[in-house]
């Protein structure tokens, strides 16, 4: 039975779900932010729940022996060392929408808790001041709103700005001009926002390029007078130059729900009158947590117990409904790709994929890692469907896809193509009703072998001994043929013998094989025919 920690606060629904499907649950979530505590034990679990407050680093994912699947029961994931993750073939999954809602009514919140400085004029109220000359906000409707990352949250917030008789700007790369007007919002680049906006709010992931796009540049090309909102990550703002700017009244006001570094326990925007500070409760409703628990719960569920694949960041989706139909697909390709990762001895410089008739109506995203997979693993052991495309991207393979009508007898079959600085080789193969994969072609040769744990190939002349030879080695040693296939170009060409043996070929004996003249090359072969 698989095994989840759940290492932050997620609504009890999460842990039922588990339970419910077969899955073995600990809820812990004071291990989350107990790193060394955390470190000790993750090497017991399959998969791991998290939120924000546990930190996925590569030391973590080190020592994670067993983990398949990490889960965020949230949208962002920069938490998690997700190319630590991949390298290790680690699922990591989100769950991109479930509290999306929410997070946008939180920043409207933010917009007019800053308009009419509700958090101070609340305090003052309650401190029995009655300060009503003190407090003198600003009108919403028809100030222009600057929308920073237009996507699923931003886009939400522009709708309601707009609803708020609100003129809205964004900025957005992937913003295409028909999505803008579908929302009602006028696309501009990121000075135009910047000049144009009274409100800005801030929506887009954490990455390398939006790390700190609110800088002293950046504010400095703001109006005087403009109001910031940020509840998508602390590290989109340089915190120092805002600070400066809310000081010298250049940004009227700043409402923050995300810090750099969090938990936030001292901050110097605390200091200030001007800004509105939340602790990360952006998605924090009754609703959007019970989302999140229960789309987390059965999403890694479903890709433990059925290997279904959903919202994952760094692999292909995978649905329950297709995950069976799909299985030997992947199993096929996994051993394509295997057959020749074990005969190629020289750097890979490009694979080609062809899926032809029913095959290119799979989900060949998932088909062509699962053929990466199994090309580099005859080199790194522990590559999977999450890793290989990332290794094959490193070590430089360029890799293309090609998808056509059945052309064949066969229904569909995928056809691996994989080029080294000398040769080009090909394999084809399919899978029969009975879900086994089969080889069909080899070097353009058509033969029709079943795959079997352990495997003599050999590429001849079309010669007579062939199979007096091989059958003769292998009876000398001990070895039960299972099935012999062999396949020609044409009577006295180029031939090629398959072998599924019951046991492995014994090494040493190779170069007895070698030595006959009418043998070009031999090799042993090794499938994880249960690998799927
Ligand atoms: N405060 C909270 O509790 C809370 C809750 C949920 C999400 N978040 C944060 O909000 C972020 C956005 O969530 P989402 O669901 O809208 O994500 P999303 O992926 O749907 O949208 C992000 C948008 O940002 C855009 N973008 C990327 N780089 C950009 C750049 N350099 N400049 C401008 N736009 C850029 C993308 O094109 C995309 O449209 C999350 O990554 C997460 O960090 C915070
Ligand atoms: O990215 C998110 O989903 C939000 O930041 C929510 O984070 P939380 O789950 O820790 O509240």
């Amino acid at each position: 039975m698989p095994r989840v920690l759940v290492s932050d606060k997620l609504s009890p629904t999460a842990v039922q779900i588990f339970k419910d499907r077969g899955v073995d649950v600990d809820y812990m979530p004071e291990v989350g932010p107990d790193k060394e505590k955390l470190l000790s034990i993750i090497d017991q679990y399959d998969g791991l729940a998290i939120r924000s407050a546990t930190k996925v680093t590569e030391k973590l994912i080190a020592a994670a022996t067993n983990l398949k699947v990490i889960g965020r029961a949230g949208i962002g994931v920069d938490n998690v060392d997700i190319p630590a993750a991949s390298r290790k073939g680690i699922i990591v999954m989100n769950t991109p929408f479930g509290n999306s809602i929410t997070t946008a009514e939180h920043a409207v919140a933010m917009m007019f808790a800053l308009a009419r400085q509700l958090p101070e004029a609340n305090a003052s109220t309650k401190a029995g001041k009655w300060e009503k000359n003190r407090f003198m906000g600003v009108e919403i409707t028809g100030k222009t709103l600057g929308v920073i990352g237009c996507g699923n949250i931003g886009s939400i917030v522009a709708t309601r700005g707009v609803g708020l008789k609100m003129h809205v700007v964004a900025f957005d790369p992937f913003l295409s001009e028909s999505r803008a007007s579908e929302l009602g919002v006028e696309k501009v680049e990121f000075d135009e926002l910047l000049a144009r906006a009274d409100f800005i709010t801030l929506h887009t992931p954490m990455t390398e390029k939006t790390k700190n796009i609110i800088n002293a540049d950046s504010i400095a090309k703001m109006k005087t007078g403009v109001y910031i909102i940020n509840c998508a990550r602390g590290g989109l703002i340089v915190e120092a130059d805002l600070v400066a700017a809310l000081k010298s009244g250049k940004v009227a006001g700043a409402a923050i729900d995300v810090f750099e570094v969090e938990p936030a326990k001292e901050s110097p925007y605390f200091d200030l009158e001007n800004v509105v500070a939340t602790p990360h409760l952006g998605a924090a409703t009754t609703e959007a947590q019970e989302n999140v628990a229960l789309q987390i719960a059965e999403q890694m569920s479903d890709y433990l117990m059925k290997g279904a694949v959903s919202n994952a960041i760094n692999m292909p989706s995978i649905t329950a409904e297709e995950a069976p139909r799909l299985k030997p697909f992947v199993k096929l390709a996994e051993v394509l790709g295997s057959f020749v990762g074990q005969v190629t001895e020289e750097p890979i410089k490009e694979v080609e994929i062809v899926f032809d008739g029913a095959t290119a109506q799979m989900n060949t995203r998932a088909l062509i890692s699962a053929a990466l997979a199994g090309l580099i693993r005859p080199q790194v052991a522990d590559v999977n469907m999450v890793s290989a495309p990332i290794m094959a991207k490193e070590r430089g393979i360029m890799l293309s896809e090609v998808k056509r009508d059945k052309s064949g007898v066969f229904d569909g079959y995928i056809m691996l193509k994989v080029t080294t600085p000398s040769m080009t080789r090909t394999i084809a193969g399919t899978c029969f009703s009975d879900g086994k994969p089969r080889f069909i072609q080899i070097k353009g040769i058509n033969l029709d072998a079943e795959v079997g744990q352990h495997m003599l190939y050999t590429t001849n002349a079309d010669a007579p001994g062939i199979i007096g030879l091989l059958g003769t080695v292998c009876g000398q040693n001990g070895v039960n043929i299972a099935n012999f296939q062999l396949g020609r170009n044409r009577p006295g060409g180029d031939a090629i013998a398959l072998l599924y043996l019951d046991a492995p070929f014994p090494e040493d004996v190779l170069a007895q094989v070698r030595a006959h003249q009418a043998i070009d090359s031999a090799k042993r072969l090794q499938f994880d025919v249960g690998l799927t």
